[in-house]
């Protein structure tokens, strides 16, 4: 699977783009904030309808303008879709694939699956849980709509079970049935979520660690593990133990809405131990596994968006990245640097021909085969 075709109106720095591409390894060249990483965001609405950096739609607009569209082709064996975007300043986003408007955007998650690499994502180590809960579901929800269908049905729950319990605390009025209501609810999708998250994580693990080996060559030890209380006891259980809790925090304490990822390196937290350059390797390793499991469950090749990815990272991994990415494993790749010379000379050692597009204030210019 591969985009062919990208078209811009209005779409953050963009007045009007239009791009032509073919599979392989493509390169957005250019100086800082030129535009570059506008553009794998706008590939990033075709395949999962949002943003990646942010998610208020209308902040994509171009300034001044009152719409944004974003459209594409993709191909998929012998099969051409189009797929196309329109945010309009205060309306409900527009999504169609092939002329048709999706009533419910879940069902396009999937169809053109993609894995983003970013400087953002060190987030996935600095910050709390929530950005790690993220990534699993993104990862999941691109290959499993009941797991999708399972999330959005739990966090519904979940806030109407924490709307009940704040009603509750305010009006002093307790009805043990209404709570267990929700409480039947909140288990029913939440051990669904739990059992596939589990099941994830074993195959994953495995992928990860060869990436993580491949990449640093075995020069350290890193583990990521799974993290959940529901891995300790039942969640029905759980749920009832912590009902006077609840009540006192006014908030659903347990569940999967809780689940972590741990990130360590030599068992030690890599958040705390971690160099900034086996940091990244740790994310790239992450990316790299999210694009194997992709692959695998779905049977087709993934697009690989990588932004400004080699700060950081030192040569010998800056090029054994790029010899796997560039190799029959991956199909079209998306990497934007502010060098197109640099670029150009990691891909000539490695003997692999790339297709150059030069970025300068929101214009593009290209492509040009190298
Ligand atoms: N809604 C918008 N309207 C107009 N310009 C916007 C909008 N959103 C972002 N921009 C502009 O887009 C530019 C950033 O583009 P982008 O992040 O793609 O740069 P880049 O080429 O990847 O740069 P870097 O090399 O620094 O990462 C900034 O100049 C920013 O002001």
């Amino acid at each position: 699977m591969y985009l062919a075709q990208l078209s811009l109106l209005n779409f953050k720095n963009y007045m009007q783009a239009d791009l032509n591409f073919q599979s392989g390894v493509t390169v957005f060249a250019g100086d800082n904030g030129a535009g570059k990483t506008n553009l794998l965001d706008a590939i990033h609405y075709l395949s999962l309808c949002k943003s990646y950096f942010n998610p208020i739609d209308s902040q994509q607009i171009l300034q001044g303008a009152d719409f944004f569209m974003v459209n594409g082709v993709f191909i998929k064996e012998e099969q051409k879709d189009t797929v196309a975007c329109a945010i309009k300043r205060n309306q409900k986003k527009q999504f169609k694939r092939n002329k048709k408007e999706y009533q419910r955007l879940a069902d396009h998650i999937g169809l053109f699956p993609l894995v983003m690499l970013s400087p953002y994502d060190i987030t996935l180590i600095m910050e709390g849980s929530e950005e790690r809960r993220k990534f699993v579901d993104n990862v999941i929800s691109q290959t499993d709509h009941q797991y999708l269908d399972g999330l959005i049905l739990y966090n519904k729950t979940l806030l109407n079970r924490n709307i009940l319990l704040k009603t509750i605390a305010e009006t002093g009025k307790y009805d043990p049935q209404l709570l267990e209501v929700f409480d039947e609810q909140l288990v029913a999708s939440g051990n669904i979520i739990f059992q596939k998250r589990k099941a994830f994580m074993e195959t994953f693990t495995e992928i990860f660690n060869q990436h993580y080996q491949y990449l640093s060559e075995d020069a350290e030890r890193v583990e990521l593990v799974y993290d959940s209380q529901l891995l300790q006891d039942d969640f029905a259980f759980l749920l009832k133990k912590s009902t006077e809790r609840d009540r006192v925090l006014e908030r659903t304490s347990v569940g999967i809405h809780k689940d972590d990822l741990q990130f360590s390196i030599h068992q030690m937290p890599m958040k705390k131990f971690g160099s900034q350059g086996q940091q990244k390797s740790f994310l790239v390793a992450l990316k790299l596994a999210q694009y194997s499991f992709l692959y695998q469950q779905k049977g087709f090749k993934p697009l690989l968006l990588l932004d400004d990815i080699f700060d950081k990272l030192d040569e010998k991994r800056v090029h054994k990245l790029m010899q796997m990415v560039s190799d029959n494993n991956f199909g079209q790749v998306f990497i934007t640097d502010t060098s197109a010379a640099r670029m150009q000379d990691i891909f000539d050692k490695i003997g692999v021909e790339v297709t150059i597009f030069n970025v300068h204030k929101g214009q593009v210019d290209g492509p040009h085969k190298r």
